[in-house]
């Protein structure tokens, strides 16, 4: 299997986040990608390619233009601001407030284009982004070319991002994107399973009133866990879209058992639904030692998921999201690989 990666990951480091009453250094750091990828290295599971760069039309396919357009400016209008330290929000338009009036300030600009302060900006942070765009696309190649599988090792994530907003360490919504490069390539239905501890919100936001593509979500029970205000059982699409958005909200403490089971679940109507491609967000912070979550899947559980995975016997992109345990999350997210290759 072939690894997509890019160095320009690491520009997006030393930023802060506010998380229930602090601001602290971000838990989306560099050490995460350079873990997964020693990994890639170390059980030799195949080549480790750079990215080829796109322009961002394929990234307006899914998310507005005016919020994509935004996102190089940030830093820069943050600087010219005279603003110090990591640009995030402070002040979000939420229920009352005008949603249609973007603010002429950037502290401002970036809380009405974000709904958490999770999603922050350093210099090096819009390179990073493009990098972990473009890294998706070009894995989403290889396996439009033929290979049956591929790995985007994305840094940052994407599936907390929305058409129009980010948060959750999430800007572009990477599995969104190829998701929907696959049906402009010719995929007439697409089916993207995340399985990160958090509900893929944005995932879910970008295609709930479509039926070509199929979004199903394990996760944490938004009623007590992060992005909390979506990801409930009864989210089921809407229009054209009812019945193929799918959530599997679980309880604090899930282990592999009860995981296992909505998985076994997902899967078999991910194989009802028949689709010609399957794109997996891959966040491994379903671990039990991950620092910000609470299920309690073990090492020995990821190389299941790869091989439950396999046997839909679809051609099946992995496009990474989380998983904040890093020294393990090199063996968790590959796990997932290695299994998926039945190795
Ligand atoms: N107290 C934990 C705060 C979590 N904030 C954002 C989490 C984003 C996960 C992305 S996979
Ligand atoms: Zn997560």
């Amino acid at each position: 299997m072939k690894t997509v990666y890019s160095p320009l990951h690491a520009g997006h480091a030393g930023q802060m986040e506010l998380v229930t009453s602090a601001i602290v250094p971000g838990f989306e750091k560099p050490s995460r990608a350079e873990f997964v990828k020693a990994r890639v290295e170390s059980e030799k599971l195949g080549p480790i390619i750079g990215p080829v760069e796109h322009d961002l039309a394929a990234a307006k396919r899914v998310h507005e233009a005016h919020y994509i357009d935004f996102l190089p400016t940030v830093w820069p209008e943050w600087v010219a601001a005279g603003f110090k330290g990591t640009a995030m929000g402070f002040t979000w338009p939420t229920r009352g407030l005008r949603g249609d009036v973007p603010p002429k300030r950037i502290d401002a600009l970036l809380g009405y284009y974000s709904f958490d302060a999770g999603a922050t900006f350093v210099e090096g942070t819009w390179a990073a982004i493009k990098s972990s765009y473009d890294v998706a696309l070009t894995a989403a190649a290889l396996v439009k070319g033929g290979e049956r599988t591929a790995f985007a090792l994305c840094r940052p994530p994407g599936h907390h991002a929305g058409a129009a907003f980010m948060g959750g360490y999430c800007f572009i919504n990477n599995a969104a994107v190829v998701a929907q490069w696959f049906r402009d390539q010719g995929a007439k239905r697409v089916s993207i399973l995340d399985v990160d501890y958090h509900h893929g919100n944005g995932t879910q936001e970008i295609f709930y009133r479509r039926g070509d593509v199929q979004v199903l979500n394990l996760h944490g029970d938004p009623m007590v866990e992060y992005p909390f205000f979506l990801g409930h059982a009864d989210e089921r699409g809407e229009g054209e879209g009812e019945g193929f958005n799918i959530n599997y909200p679980m309880p604090f403490g899930t282990d592999w058992d009860g995981w296992n089971a909505s998985l076994e679940d997902a899967c078999a109507k991910l194989a009802a639904y028949a689709p010609d491609v399957v794109v997996v967000s891959l966040g491994v912070d379903t671990f039990e030692k991950d620092p910000i979550s609470q299920f309690k899947l073990k090492s020995e559980d990821y190389p299941k998921i790869g091989r439950r995975i396999a046997r839909l016997g679809l051609p099946t992109l992995f496009v990474m999201e989380g998983g904040y345990a890093v020294e393990e999350i090199g063996i968790n997210a590959v796990g997932v690989l290695t299994g998926f290759e039945d190795r």
